[in-house]
C-alpha cells in the first residue's frame, strides 16, 4: 500500500569528492526493495549525486528551493533548475528554514505547490517546538502546517506528497519522541490529512524524523502509521545510511 521511505537529508554537508564516495559505498548494497531510499543533499552537489546513482534505486531530493520560476532573486534556486536536473524529491518547510531564514506556512504553501507542478514530489515538514509540546498544542500546530501547507493541492496530486513529522526538539539532539508517541501524533496528521480529502488519507506517506538512527529506526518504521524516516546527523556516514535503508 504506502511504500515506506526514508531519506537522508545532509543538511549542509559534504563536498562532491564526498558525496561520490559514499555514493561509491553505498550503491548496490541498498538490498531492501520494500523501501523508497532517497538522499537529499545540498546544491552543488545535486547533478554528480543524481548521476552517480542513475541505474540504481536511491532517489535524489534537494532540501529547499523559491516557489517563482525565474527572476531577480539573488542566492534562489528555482524549480525548473532542479527539474532540469531530474530531481525526485524536495524537502519544503523544514524546522531549520522556518527558524533561519524566515520560511512561513504561506511561502511553504506556495513551494508546495510549485513543486507538484513542475513535477517534483515534495516532502512536507511539520513540528512543535519544545515550548509547544510542554503547553499541549502539538496536534495543533501540526495542524495549522500542515492544512496551510497543502491548501488547494488538488486530490490528483495529494498522493504525491510526503509529509514529515519532525519535533524540533527531537532533531538533532539524541532525544526521540517515544515511537508510540510519534505514531500518535502521525495518526492524528493522517486524519488531518483525511479533513481535505477523506479517501486519500491511508495513501499519503508520513515520515518521522528527530535522531533516527540505525539502532531506533526498526521500532519506529514497526508503528502502524509510520512510513518511513527523514534523517539528519545518521544518514551521513555511508554504513550507517545502509543500516537505516536496509532496516
Ligand atoms: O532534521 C532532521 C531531518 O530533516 C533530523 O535530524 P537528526 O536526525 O540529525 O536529528
Amino acid at each position: 500500500m504506502r511504500k515506506p521511505i526514508i531519506a537522508g537529508n545532509w543538511k549542509m554537508h559534504k563536498t562532491i569528492k564526498e558525496a561520490l564516495e559514499f555514493v561509491n559505498e553505498v550503491k548496490g548494497n541498498v538490498n531492501n526493495t520494500d523501501v523508497e531510499a532517497v538522499i537529499c543533499a545540498p546544491f552543488t552537489l545535486l547533478k554528480d549525486l543524481k548521476e552517480a546513482t542513475k541505474g540504481t534505486n536511491i532517489k535524489i531530493g534537494a532540501q529547499n528551493m523559491h516557489f517563482e520560476e525565474k527572476g531577480a532573486f539573488t542566492g534562489e534556486v528555482s524549480p525548473l533548475m532542479l527539474k532540469e536536473i531530474e530531481m525526485d524529491y524536495v524537502i519544503l518547510g523544514h524546522s531549520e528554514r522556518r527558524q533561519y531564514f524566515a520560511e512561513t506556512n504561506e511561502t511553504v504553501n506556495k513551494k508546495v505547490l510549485k513543486a507538484l507542478e513542475v513535477g517534483i514530489n515534495p516532502i512536507v515538514c511539520c513540528g512543535e517546538t519544545l515550548e509547544q509540546r510542554e503547553s499541549g498544542k502539538t496536534k495543533e500546530i501540526c495542524k495549522l502546517q500542515i492544512e496551510k501547507a497543502l491548501e488547494n493541492v488538488s486530490k490528483e496530486d495529494l498522493h504525491k506528497v510526503v509529509i514529515a513529522y519532525e519535533p524540533i526538539w527531537a532533531i538533532g539532539t539524541g532525544k526521540t519522541a517515544t515511537a508510540e508517541d510519534a505514531n500518535d501524533v502521525i495518526s492524528y496528521i493522517r486524519e488531518v490529512v483525511a479533513g481535505l480529502y477523506q479517501e486519500l488519507a491511508n495513501e499519503v506517506r508520513i515520515q518521522y524524523g528527530g535522531s533516527v538512527k540505525p539502532s531506533n529506526v526498526a521500532e519506529i518504521m514497526g508503528q502502524s502509521d509510520i512510513d518511513g524516516a527523514l534523517v539528519g546527523g545518521a544518514s551521513l556516514a555511508s554504513d550507517d545510511y545502509l543500516k537505516l535503508v536496509n532496516f
